[in-house]
């Protein structure tokens, strides 16, 4: 299995006065929702609580990227969680969610990582399984979702750890922020609208960037309940 490795070391300025992380959705953090999903528990419960039942793990551990004055909070919301967490914090902020993919492979353990951002937490680990599947089935070094009117979904894909963390290491240097400029470097397995469809809800890609998103993600966890 791969490292599940979260992104989060964003500012969060869409979603107003507050780390959109450790934003409590239904109760629970969001990042640990995001964790909890892909420890394989289908219906989150607040830091500290036993596991929900649920699926098997589709990661090894954890890799959590974020700003150092970040780490507190997320270690709280991180409490009591199942699997191994390392951390992989921003030795300079604000460099971008490349820095952040870049920081997050390079310590992650496993050859290939799962990078998730922090912000989905309808995330679906079997999509998380499948990803892998084909990176690995393909020897390839990453392999990365593309709705067919959105652009390459590079915050849920699987990447080799060693061989993004140098790619996105050139990138940095040669001053370009952008993730496609690293993933041009990596063998890259596409994978297509239709495929996705069939694998998935796009909800596994619905993220929380603002308060307005954030309401309806709870209201969408209220009817999953009810
Ligand atoms: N490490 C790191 N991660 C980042 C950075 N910027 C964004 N991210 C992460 O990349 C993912 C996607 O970013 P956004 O959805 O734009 O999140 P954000 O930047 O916190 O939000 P806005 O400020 O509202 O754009 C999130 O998981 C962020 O935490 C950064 O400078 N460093």
């Amino acid at each position: 299995m791969p490292t599940g490795a979260i992104v989060a070391g964003g500012r969060s300025t869409r979603f107003g006065d507050a780390d959109k992380s450790v934003a409590e959705l239904a109760g629970v953090p969001m990042i640990r929702r995001v964790a909890d999903r892909l420890a394989g528990a289908d219906d989150p419960v607040p830091p500290g609580a036993a596991r929900a039942g649920g699926g098997d793990p589709v990661v090894d551990d954890l890799v959590v990227n974020c700003r150092p004055d970040q780490r507190e909070a997320i270690a709280e919301a991180l409490d009591g969680y199942p699997l191994p967490v390392r951390w992989a914090l921003d030795d300079e902020p604000d460099r971008g969610p490349l820095a952040g993919i870049r920081n997050a492979c390079r310590a992650a353990p496993g050859e290939y990582a799962f990078v998730v951002a922090c912000d989905v937490p309808f995330v679906d680990p079997s999509f998380a399984e499948a990803l892998l599947a084909d990176a690995a089935d393909a020897d390839a070094d990453a392999a990365i979702p593309r709705l067919e009117d959105r652009w390459f979904q590079t915050t849920q894909a699987v990447y080799r750890a060693d061989a993004t963390a140098a790619a996105c290491d050139r990138a940095l240097a040669r001053g370009d922020g952008k993730i496609l400029a690293a993933v041009d470097e990596l063998s890259v397995v596409r994978v297509e609208d239709a495929t996705i469809r069939e694998r998935t809800s796009e909800h596994t890609f619905t993220n929380v960037n603002t308060r307005e998103e954030f309401e309806a993600a709870a209201a969408r966890l209220a009817e999953h309940v009810s």
